[in-house]
């Protein structure tokens, strides 16, 4: 079956680990407290703190240092918790808008991006940072805002990237049949829970990485990406 859409990662697919570990966390770290102390009377940020109490079974009157502290101890350890992920995007959002950072892309990801958007290909995105951080990074890029290019983002609001029923709940959005989807990941479990729900995967090697990937095909590349959906179009 023809692929109609393509399905990405952000982290170690379209962007690299170090942009997100040293550039993006770090930074909302730093930020953090200062932005609960200003913001948390404002509801978006008010709920996304009383869902994180909730999420670390805090009392709803924990003081604002023991949620801090909960949701920094989240960020150094990776917990793709939603609340957590919602509130670096709001952070980040500060740091685009100021110049502090830029999103950034692989060289091969913008040119690769615009060619499937412009050959018909739907484009869409699964990342665990939320949907408002996925569009920042891609419209703060030095190749300017991509975000036009996509045709639909999904974060952990629907469901964890490990898990097949999110990849079932994407596909029922979309409107698509599983085979017509590539997912592209870094992560062999996503590649998994991808695959169980009946999409195609392709794993990414950025930088060397050589990890075991099981059945999934692998390419180092979206050059090479763009070289295996030339071949599935011509079989
Ligand atoms: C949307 S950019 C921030 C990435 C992030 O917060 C993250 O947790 C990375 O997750 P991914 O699913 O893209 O590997
Ligand atoms: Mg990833």
């Amino acid at each position: 079956m023809k692929i109609e859409a393509i399905l990405t990662d952000i982290e170690g697919t379209t962007s690299s680990l170090s942009f997100v570990k040293d550039v993006l966390f770090p930074y909302a770290a730093d930020h953090l407290p200062a932005f609960v102390r200003c913001h948390r009377d404002e509801s978006r940020v008010a709920e996304w703190l009383a869902d994180a109490r909730r999420e670390a079974g805090l009392d709803p009157a924990a003081s604002e240092d023991e949620i801090v502290s909960v949701l920094l101890d989240w960020m150094a350890s990776d917990r793709k918790v939603t609340p957590l992920k919602a509130l670096q995007g709001l952070i980040w959002e500060q740091g685009y808008a100021s110049g502090d950072f830029h999103g950034h892309l692989y060289p091969d990801v913008a040119p690769c991006l615009r060619a499937w958007q412009a050959a018909g290909i739907a484009l869409y995105v699964y990342s665990s940072g939320s949907v408002r951080a996925q569009q920042l990074l891609f419209a703060h890029t030095l190749d300017g805002d991509l975000t036009p290019l996509f045709s639909g983002f999904f974060d952990t609001r629907t469901g964890g990237k490990r898990d097949s029923t999110s990849y079932a709940r994407i596909l029922e959005r979309i409107g698509r049949a599983p085979a017509a989807v590539l997912f592209l990941s870094d992560v062999r479990e996503e590649l998994d829970a991808a695959a169980t729900a009946g999409l195609r995967t392709l794993a990414l090697r950025r930088e060397g990485v050589w990890d075991t990937f099981g059945d999934h095909p692998s390419v180092i590349d979206f050059n090479e990406v763009a070289a295996f959906l030339a071949r599935s179009s011509s079989r």
